[in-house]
């Protein structure tokens, strides 16, 4: 590609210097009537030229086309495994963070196509330039050096606008972040639902504009600079042209130079400009696919808080888990957890209470490692989970969460997930399906049916993608199970079966569970009450009531509403 491009860059000095060639050998031949082979070389070199810059195009297109598509795809390869590579979840809580991943995603797509074209125009741009200089030299060194006078300023000028013009892109970046939101709620079919009963189509649209507004004036002020900022330099330029070309004129009124340098020098007038401000124009927008690049680099370099894990000890089983007085705050500061000190025994079932933001999920979010406590610490037999390899201390663990993932993906995939490397296994597919209450839905849609329609496929219940979030965790065979809000969806006889076979899936296995239906903890050997991030109280359902405190108040407020006729 480079090759094509440099030789395409050497074209319009061919053009050049055959057209003087050829204007030398017309006057030199005018009213002889004959064509001589002074001018039928220059001729049939400027058919041979034209004709290579047509040949040249489509194949400097063609190879821009191929590297672009592996570019970009190997850009997007990266930021995937950057951002889903990180092992804690604390980037995801930084504004900055989704800034940067929103605007590297955003420019993926063509940023590296940018890279190319700019570099192969600005490249073909640059040598185009030099043999022009170089041409114009063998006329005199005056003649460079005007010409220069008369384009590079302006050029250099309008280079360095288009780094404000980049930097407000940069500077407005939650802005368009907002913007691309504001669309999506609207374009998307998670949103369409409340978006018609409640009209909010106006609403959206207002809240977009404001933010267009906003990025808009910001981009054409920037722009403005670099309009007016090169529309000073235009008396310097139009000055040193008509110096040039007065010399010129001169050169040839004196007879010192032939017509042919004549036309030389007004058609590199024409074809320095042009082929200048394109330098100046690609070099800019390559300065900014360059950003781009460096940007990412920064993105691909940024740190993990995590130490790296696979250096730690390498869990296979536990016989306990210790929470030593563990405190923990959101990286918003926003306080979660507060002296939280629990044992939970290999086997043992273990139950979480309490209210709406009490530090439930927290908790669990914190034993998976997703976030290390603030304070105090979480022990495996007496070994610090930080110094664990995480890897392995996660395979031991299986988990539905309350916001488990929906996947376009076959429904036996959908299951598999939980572990990749037996996805072949049919039984294991079919038990899993079983104990998470899909075996009537694998068996009607067949393992093979694609759960999206998006992609041609079928889309599920809210209750049924549920059954398939729990055969997920049960595919894993995992040691520790977390429940997290399990049954928030399932309807009541799926929620009584999955309970009453509770005891059977749980079996030999270490679970966590999670809700607020208080009737299901029951089958907990021990149940956890947690109130604005403290551990309240702890016991057995029936040592609770026996207390008579938080638990106790909403088992009889949960328990009087199924009472009440
Ligand atoms: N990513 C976050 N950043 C800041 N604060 C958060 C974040 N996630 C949760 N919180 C806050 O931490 C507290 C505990 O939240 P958590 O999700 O653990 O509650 P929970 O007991 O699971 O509640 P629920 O019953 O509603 O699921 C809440 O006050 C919540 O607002």
């Amino acid at each position: 590609m480079v090759g094509l491009l440099a030789a395409s860059g050497l074209i319009p000095v061919g053009v050049l210097s055959a057209t003087r060639a050829l204007v030398d050998g017309l006057v030199h031949g005018l009213g002889s009537g004959s064509l001589s082979p002074a001018l039928l070389a220059p001729l049939a070199g400027l058919a041979l030229l034209f004709a290579l810059d047509f040949l040249l195009v489509p194949w400097v297109t063609y190879l821009q086309g191929v590297v672009n598509e592996r570019l970009t795809a190997r850009v997007h390869l990266l930021l995937m495994e950057k951002a889903a590579g990180l092992p804690d979840l604390t980037p995801f809580e930084d504004a900055g963070f989704y800034d940067e991943l929103q605007v590297l995603r955003d420019q993926a797509p063509y940023q590296p196509l940018n890279l190319l074209v700019f570099f192969g125009n600005a490249f073909r741009g640059g040598i185009a330039v030099a043999g022009v200089l170089l041409l114009l030299l063998t006329l005199a060194p005056i003649f460079p050096l005007l010409l220069l006078l008369a384009t590079l300023p302006q050029a250099l000028l309008t280079f360095r606008l288009q780094k404000g013009v980049w930097e407000a892109v940069l500077f407005s970046a939650p802005e368009a972040r907002r913007m691309r939101y504001y669309a999506e709620v609207l374009l998307n079919p998670e949103a369409a639902k409340e978006v018609r009963l409640f009209g909010l189509l106006p609403f959206f649209r207002g809240r977009y504009l404001e933010a267009f507004g906003r990025l808009h004036q910001e981009l054409r002020r920037a722009r403005g600079r670099q309009a007016l900022g090169a529309s000073g330099l235009v008396f310097v330029s139009a000055l040193a042209t008509a110096a040039a070309l007065y010399l010129g004129l001169r050169q040839a009124l004196l007879g010192s130079g032939g017509l042919g340098n004549l036309v030389l020098l007004l058609q590199s007038v024409g074809s320095l400009q042009q082929n200048l401000y394109g330098l100046v124009q690609d070099g800019g927008m390559l300065y900014e696919s360059l950003l781009y690049f460096e940007r990412l680099e920064g993105f691909l370099a940024r740190p993990s808080a995590f130490a790296p894990s696979s250096a730690g000890r390498s869990a296979q089983r536990f016989e306990e888990i210790r929470f030593e007085n563990v405190g923990f705050s959101y990286p918003d500061g926003r306080r979660a957890l507060e002296g939280i000190s629990i044992k939970l025994r290999r086997g043992e079932r273990l139950a979480l209470v309490g209210e709406n933001g009490a530090g439930k999920t927290t908790l669990v979010k914190l034993l998976l490692r997703f976030y290390d406590p603030s304070e105090g610490r979480i022990l495996v037999d007496g070994v610090d989970l930080r110094e664990l390899d995480l890897e392995a201390w996660r395979r031991l663990v299986a988990a539905v969460f309350q916001d488990f993932g929906r996947y376009a993906l076959t429904l036996r995939e959908n299951i598999a997930l939980a572990d990749l490397e037996r996805q072949s296994d049919p039984g294991r597919l079919e038990d899993a399906a079983r104990a998470g209450g899909a075996s009537e839905l694998l068996r009607r849609l067949g393992p093979e049916a694609l759960l999206s329609k998006a992609f041609g496929g079928t889309d599920l219940s809210l209750g049924e993608w549920q059954r398939i979030a729990l055969s997920r965790a049960f595919f894993r065979q995992a040691e520790v199970l977390v429940l997290d809000e399990p049954t928030a969806s399932l309807d009541p006889k799926e929620e009584a079966h999955l309970y009453q076979r509770f005891a059977e899936l749980a079996q030999g296995k270490t679970v966590l569970l999670i809700t607020h239906r208080l009737a299901s903890v029951q089958m907990a050997d021990r149940i956890l009450v947690l109130r604005e991030g403290r551990l309240v109280e702890e016991g057995s359902h029936q040592a609770l009531l026996h207390r008579n405190g938080l638990y106790a108040e909403l088992w009889r407020l949960q328990a009087e509403g199924y009472r009440a006729n």
